[in-house]
């Protein structure tokens, strides 16, 4: 299968502390990716570096044959919530998905026939609030932030705990539609959660981190929650 997301002897480290070290990673178009590991483990370290948000200490990540550090062009096909700094606080809802349509060059029309297909997910507390996105509660922002890393039919998608704060029935949601990007649209998403449960029922493979290094690298199983569940007992 082909490959989009390539890491090659990947190293952060803030002073002495190496706080990431991955040799190699290969990610192929349209897998359902999911990171765990305890906290500090170095997932966020992982996504920001994959956006370019932190520069590597050593090596680098290619993004469908594009150094992320050292060139834009893979920005147009990817997104990514990881926090609520993603949002504009003073736009509603609307605004902001119109506003990330407009980067995206998708029209408001596309815009709202997506947020049409959201409108179980969002569960009549996003749109039409005439509330401004930092007003919203956390679980609704993140609501929000999810669905806009949606728009413009992106190739790789970059989620970090995007279960947390979500209630259950948005949960069985999101389950679903990370789902579906990766075996219908071939999108490829890369999630990271504490949830072994949820992790391991949406992604085809998960990688546990542990220190900053990958320590387990599984295709997903039967067995695989089990399998997390007694490493993690340790
Ligand atoms: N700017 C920084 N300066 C120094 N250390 C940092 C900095 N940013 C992150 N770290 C350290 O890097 C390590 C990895 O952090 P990271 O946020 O990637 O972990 P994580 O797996 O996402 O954890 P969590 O599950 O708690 O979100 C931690 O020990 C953290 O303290």
């Amino acid at each position: 299968m082909e490959t989009i997301i390539k890491v090659q002897n990947l190293s952060k480290s803030y002073k002495a502390d190496k706080v990431l070290d991955i040799e190699a990673l290969d990610i192929p178009k349209g897998q359902s990716f999911g990171l765990v590991g305890n906290n500090g483990a170095g997932k966020t370290t992982f996504f920001s570096l994959l956006l370019d948000l932190i520069q590597p200490t050593t090596g680098h990540i290619e993004n469908n044959g594009i150094i992320v550090s050292e060139n834009e062009d893979w920005k147009p096909y990817t997104s990514s919530f990881i926090d609520e700094s993603f949002l504009i606080g003073y736009l509603t809802a609307e605004e902001y998905f119109y506003f990330i349509g407009d980067l995206r060059n998708t029209s408001k029309a596309e815009v709202d026939e997506l947020l049409a297909e959201f409108a179980d997910f969002f569960h009549g507390e996003i749109l039409n609030q005439k509330k401004y996105l930092r007003d919203l509660s956390k679980g609704n922002q993140k609501k929000a932030g999810i669905v806009a890393a949606l728009i413009g039919n992106p190739e790789v998608v970059i989620l970090d705990e995007p279960f947390a704060n979500l209630d259950p029935t948005t949960q069985i949601r999101l389950k679903k539609i990370i789902k579906d990007l990766s075996a219908q649209k071939n999108v490829t998403v890369l999630v990271s959660s504490h949830d072994l449960m949820h992790v391991t029922e949406v992604c085809e493979r998960v990688v546990v981190l542990d220190k900053g290094q990958v320590v387990k690298d599984i295709y997903t199983s039967e067995a695989t929650l089990k399998e997390l569940e007694l490493y993690f007992e340790r």
